[in-house]
């Protein structure tokens, strides 16, 4: 077990009061480390070294290039310390070392790709519709921004804010979850060893009521980007609302995964398990609903639940294992609340729905694979996001139909549709309300696409060029070259 602690104007501090929060691995409950649990006065110190960052002008004011390299230069340290990172991942997360490598990956060319857009941006000369005039639109960095991550990818996440904020000019205090934050300090380490002038990077540790409101509420922090549930989304958007801070929200997911009858049957069968069980469902874009067409139901199910039935539940520090634990016990029970609910609301539960029976899973936050069929969108197990291993299947007839019952909620993150009928492809994935729609695929996201949801699955996008975007303000520079006195008054 190890301490670490926050970083806050270039120096690592515990927290004022001194309390501490113990890190635990969801695999065992064995503790891995211990952080300081900061609090309101912890977080008031961070928003001040940013601020006072940000108005000394020192970081926004060098050039995009040199920004642009000491990005870069953070995806070539996270690189030379992958397996560190990664196993840490698995320590805190409990996801299995080859999902951690990958998201290692997915960070490296996160900061590879804002460190190459940093520069990349030199304004728009406009045509101006007045004479003797030029019209010149320049984005700028936004300011102080709060950045507030959720426990599941905790650094991916934390990196799709992180990367573009700094590529932009901004300064930044970073907040990851309580439960996740090991990963993030390592990164914040690294970004220290950049050489990132004190004060543009802060780390505060702490419970989200406390350090997020804060961060949130806050009148000296311009922007606020939040990934994280609904509920937690609408506190933090009711909180910005004091100085008008701009918001990106990223939250939750419902996403149906749409099967017609002529698509590729191995394949989507295969997919729609990776859909909804990769991390044992705790992705936001998981692929928790899923939509058959009739004529080939039955034999859908029954080819999914005896797959099922063989995924090796374990270690994520073991080869054979196909998923992990999920995060704590108090999520467990969430997700068994979910099952109950299911099993009162009339669902058919064919597949799992308990914690397994074997010795060596007792002391983790085990919950089998779960399917129900027989489902319909009056249920809230097909309208919430349970965030857990359960799947959901409706049964579809019609296109239109599929459509329909696709869009029926509240959420609009993602969605798929399979298909060897490319026409019906584009016609269903143009009439889907969501921010990213797969065809004959699921999952796939990388630096430079958009990322984001439709509905209430959040505002705003990460990733791309979009998510440059979102930390810079627009600026319009007039410019009268032969300026004379109006005599007006
Ligand atoms: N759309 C996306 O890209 C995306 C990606 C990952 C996760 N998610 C969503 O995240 C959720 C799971 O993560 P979680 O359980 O950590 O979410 P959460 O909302 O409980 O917590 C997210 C973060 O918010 C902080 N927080 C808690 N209360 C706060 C408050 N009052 N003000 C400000 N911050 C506060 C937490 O400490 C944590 O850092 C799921 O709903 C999932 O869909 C979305
Ligand atoms: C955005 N993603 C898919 C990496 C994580 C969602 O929980």
């Amino acid at each position: 077990m190890y301490y670490k602690k926050m970083y806050i104007d270039g120096s690592w501090v515990s927290a004022v009061s001194g309390q501490t929060r113990t890190i635990i691995n969801p695999f065992n409950q064995e503790v891995i480390a211990e952080v300081p649990e900061g609090d309101e006065q912890d977080t008031k110190a961070a928003i001040s070294a940013a601020r006072k960052a940000f108005d000394s002008g020192e970081w926004r004011r060098t050039t995009g290039t040199e920004r642009g390299k000491l990005v870069t230069k953070v995806a070539e340290l996270i690189e030379r310390d992958k397996k560190e990172l990664a196993e840490l991942e698995t320590l805190d997360t409990g996801k299995t070392l080859t999902e951690s490598y990958a998201d290692m990956d997915d960070i490296i060319e996160v900061f590879r790709y804002y460190g190459g857009l940093a520069d990349k941006d030199g304004g728009e000369i406009i045509e101006s519709p007045i004479p003797d005039s030029t019209s010149k639109i320049v984005r700028e960095p936004v300011g102080v921004c709060g950045q507030i991550t959720p426990w599941n990818y905790p650094l991916l996440q934390a990196a799709w804010k992180i990367a573009p904020a700094l590529a932009a000019g901004n300064t930044i205090i970073v907040k990851p979850s309580e439960i996740t934050p090991l990963t993030t300090i390592k990164v914040t380490e690294l970004i220290e060893e950049t050489g990132i002038p004190n004060g543009v990077v802060n780390l505060v540790l702490g419970n989200g009521a406390k350090t997020g409101q804060t961060l949130s509420e806050s009148h000296d922090v311009d922007l606020i980007s939040f990934t994280g549930g609904i509920e937690t989304g609408r506190k933090v958007m009711t909180a910005a609302t004091g100085n008008f801070k701009k918001i990106a929200l990223e939250l939750g997911g419902k996403n149906p995964n749409v099967v017609f009858e002529d698509a590729d049957f191995e394949t989507a069968v295969d997919q729609a398990l990776n859909a909804v069980f990769f991390h044992a469902g705790q992705v936001c874009s998981a692929g928790a609903r899923l939509l058959v067409q009739d004529t080939i139901h039955d034999e859908f199910v029954e080819a999914l639940v005896s797959r099922t039935k063989n995924i090796k539940l374990g270690s994520g520090f073991d080869d054979s294992t196909k998923s992990g634990p999920l995060i704590s016990k108090e999520h467990r029970e969430k997700v068994e609340k979910y099952v109950e609910t299911g099993v009162k609301e009339g669902a058919n539960l064919v597949a799992g729905g308990k914690r397994p029976e074997q010795k060596e899973l007792q002391d983790g936050f085990f919950f089998e694979p779960t399917i129900f069929t027989n489902c319909d969108t009056s249920m809230e197990i097909v309208q919430e996001e349970t965030f857990g291993p359960i799947l959901t299947i409706e049964k579809f007839n019609t296109e239109e139909q599929a459509v329909n019952l696709a869009n029926d909620s509240k959420y609009g993150l993602a969605g798929a549709v399979w298909t060897t009928d490319i026409k019906k492809a584009q016609r269903v994935s143009s009439l889907l309300r969501m921010g990213t729609v797969w065809i004959n695929d699921f999952h796939p996201y990388f630096a430079q696409a958009p990322w984001g949801g439709y509905k209430s699955s959040g505002i705003g996008r990460e990733l791309g060029k979009q998510g440059l975007e979102e930390y810079t303000e627009v600026k319009h520079v007039f410019e009268n070259t032969a300026p004379q006195p109006l005599n007006w008054f």
